[in-house]
């Protein structure tokens, strides 16, 4: 982390806005850009490939024509510390399904940019949208629900100190040109020593301006928004909506009518719980996608161990829902179309 302090050097002899830095430094393998890279990696902003609540996405060409994604957060303080915070995260953390820092360009002050490996099959969301031209097939479904639970049990269980992303989604979720894919976006994480973590913010009084709930309508723990405690057990209630949009194909909140996916999926979920593999067919087929209808990997026993993982990891009390590991032991128990993964028993 030293390298934050010796990378930058401010010019003061102008008022330009722009941040003024010069240098770039690598420090194992992670570059610190100026702002001068950063504008000719991205041919000055001329490719925005997505964008968030705080920051923008630009397509980076580094040398050799290999693709980066630059994650620019610029304009203020606040949006500063969401960088400083996932910068600090992303230092720390390697695993084959979560997104690699390249570099990153930070003026210490209210402008800063993480340099990205670029996924060019975009974010899951986008994947499952009913416009998108290609059908995501069950097998890849399955398989992102995997390596999904993978880079969780990752954070939770094997980083020291943990961490708690605070905003599993699929539009979180990016995608490689095999549809393997890996976890994004550390702006929401917490880190902390034990399973709950409780967030400054949530001591802060609701009028202060310090106070910042994290989550996205639709994956949002109900716990979470009582309490204030983000917790694994929240990742995995985000976990259990994602597993339900990839069975379903639907939207955590339904463009159209606003419906939440969690509240129109209750009753199937309520009698999982119940009648477990005994649940009868047809009505896990009504929730299927049915563009899955006429996909010959698609296995109904599978479909069912998904729906099983979905609705433990949606229960309440958070205490009742499973951890990261175990979602990835059942899924590597019961799915067996997972062994196609070559990766397929990583850590
Ligand atoms: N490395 C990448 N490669 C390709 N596309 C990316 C990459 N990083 C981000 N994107 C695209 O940009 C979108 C927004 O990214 P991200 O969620 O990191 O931004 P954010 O500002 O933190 O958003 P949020 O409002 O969810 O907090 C992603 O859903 C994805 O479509």
């Amino acid at each position: 982390m030293s390298c934050f302090l010796t990378c930058v050097r401010f010019d003061d002899s102008t008022t330009d806005k722009k941040p003024k830095i010069t240098g770039s430094v690598s420090v194992s393998g992670i570059t610190c850009y100026t702002w001068g890279d950063v504008e000719s990696l991205t041919s000055n902003f001329s490719r925005l490939i997505g964008s968030g609540g705080y920051s923008s996405i630009y397509l980076a060409r580094l040398s050799g024509a290999k693709k980066a994604a630059f994650k620019v957060h610029v304009g203020s303080h606040r949006l500063y510390q969401v960088f400083r915070s996932e910068l600090e995260i992303l230092l720390r953390l390697q695993h084959p399904h979560i997104v690699k820092l390249l570099g990153y360009f930070d003026d210490s002050e209210e402008t800063g940019a993480l340099l990205l490996e670029y996924l060019p099959q975009g974010n899951l969301q986008e994947k499952l949208n009913h416009n998108s031209k290609q059908v995501l097939p069950w097998r890849n479904r399955t398989a992102i629900a995997f390596q999904v639970a993978q880079a969780m049990e990752h954070i939770h269980e094997k980083c020291s100190p943990q961490i708690v992303h605070g905003d599993i989604k699929s539009s979180n979720i990016l995608l490689d040109k095999n549809l393997n894919c890996k976890l994004c976006d550390f702006g929401s994480a917490r880190v902390g020593f034990s399973s709950m973590v409780q967030p400054s913010t949530a001591m802060s009084s609701p009028r202060s301006k310090q106070v910042r709930m994290i989550g996205s309508p639709g994956y949002t723990d109900p716990h979470y928004l009582r309490t204030g405690i983000a917790s694994k057990k929240m990742d995995m209630y985000g976990f259990g909506v994602v597993v339900l949009e990839l069975v379903s194909g639907k939207e955590a909140v339904s463009a159209e009518k606003g419906e939440m996916l969690v509240h129109t999926a209750a009753p199937l979920i309520h009698d999982i719980c119940d009648l477990g593999a005994n649940i009868a067919e047809e009505k896990v087929r009504q929730f299927l996608d049915p563009r899955l209808s006429k996909d010959s990997s698609l296995d109904i026993e599978e479909v069912k161990t998904m729906l099983g993982v979905a609705a433990f990891c949606l229960r309440s009390p958070p205490s009742l829902r499973p951890s990261a590991s175990q979602v990835v032991q059942t899924l590597v128990q019961k799915i067996p179309s997972l062994s196609f993964l070559s990766c397929g028993k990583e850590a």
